[in-house]
């Protein structure tokens, strides 16, 4: 008897929404903004492709990542541990769900000098790179730059597919992207029991949408859960591909047309693995409501309340740090 196939993620082709393509023609767009309006209503997860990243540029912030992690001294780790959400976690300092995640992180936001007076809580301040390898900082920084310019193609395609006119309805509330560049290192996991630890515990993202660029050495790590619930899918790297997905905000501004997907990191492996995402998230202070289209696509009834993404932010951060109820509360999460 055959197994049934191991269902696997949809691929989009971006390159119709890049600045620099020669591709970009209402009919090209079409197809891609469809493509992506079906992958974000069945999967919320999905295969980047043609996004004109260069792959030296993604293949060298992974392995300084890796080396950040595995050789870099205990000393210039606690150099730039954690003050509010910035810095370096150790493992077992970020909790999902009540339970220590076992991987070790360090989180880069955007920088801002006024955040309505913000700057005392855990988004103040400024970002703690490490010293070592030395061209981290800057190599990441550039990886920034360019990832920040497919956030604008990604969310210039979302809107497409809302009808052409609306091609710009999400940049409108994206265009000071309060993003979230993470770098995080899981070593295996010794138990196969996953009450005694899993990599990271089943969560849905804040925002918009995040770009995962995912050690290309390690399958079945990755998980996504189906839209009924009932199967996880791998969603193992494919070369030059960047895996994406949808947040919270998303699932908000399409009235729940394209919710937001549960996933999970489960890294049973031997060697140890590195994956860095870049949350291209909205502005600090956008008021996140359904959209008109979207309402009407669906029903006709607002299923969410305006919410101000900061605030949503925030109560995450509560969860994931400080023991709050934020990782638990609000949509998809229940
Ligand atoms: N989207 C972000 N920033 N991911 C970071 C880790 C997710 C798990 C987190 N403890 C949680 O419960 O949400
Ligand atoms: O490391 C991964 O593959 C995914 C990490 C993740 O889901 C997250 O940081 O939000
Ligand atoms: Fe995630």
């Amino acid at each position: 008897m055959s197994s049934p196939p191991t269902p696997t993620l949809p691929i989009i082709d971006i390159s119709p929404f890049l600045p620099t393509t020669s591709n970009s023609t209402p009919a090209s767009k079409s197809t891609s903004a469809q493509a992506l309006h079906t992958a974000c209503h069945t999967h919320g997860f999905f295969y980047l492709i043609n996004h004109n990243i260069p792959p030296t540029l993604t293949t060298s912030i992974l392995s300084l990542a890796r080396h950040f992690f595995l050789h870099s001294t205990p000393t210039s780790k606690a150099h730039i541990a954690r003050r509010g959400a910035r810095g370096w976690q150790h493992i077992g300092e970020n909790v999902t769900k009540g339970l220590r995640d076992m991987h070790e992180a360090v989180d880069f936001y955007r920088e801002v000098d006024d955040m309505d007076g913000m700057e005392d809580g855990p988004l103040g301040g400024q970002n703690l790179w490490p010293e070592e390898p030395p061209e981290l900082k800057e190599v990441f920084k550039r990886y920034l730059e360019e990832l920040l310019g497919l956030g604008e193609a990604v969310v210039r395609a979302m809107g497409y597919a809302f009808g052409s006119e609306n091609e710009e309805i999400f940049l409108r509330d994206t265009r000071e992207s309060f993003w979230v560049l993470r770098m995080i290192g899981y070593p295996p996991l010794q138990s196969t029991n996953l009450d005694e630890g899993i990599s990271c515990g089943e969560h849905t993202d804040y925002g918009c949408t995040t770009f995962l660029l995912a050690d290309p050495d390690v399958k079945g790590a990755l998980q996504v859960l189906s839209r009924d619930g009932g199967t996880w899918i791998d969603a193992d790297p494919i070369p030059e591909a960047f895996v994406v997905n949808i947040g919270d905000m998303i699932e908000r501004w399409t009235n729940g047309l394209w919710p937001s997907t549960r996933h999970r990191v489960i890294h049973r492996g031997s060697g140890y693995r590195v994956s860095v995402p870049f949350f291209y998230e909205p502005d600090f202070n956008a008021r996140i409501k359904p959209l008109k289209k979207a309402v009407e696509m669906t029903g006709g009834v607002e299923k969410f309340e305006e919410v101000k993404y900061g605030d949503h932010l925030l109560g995450k951060i509560a969860g994931n740090f400080y023991g709050g109820d934020g990782a638990e509360e609000g949509i998809g999460n229940t």
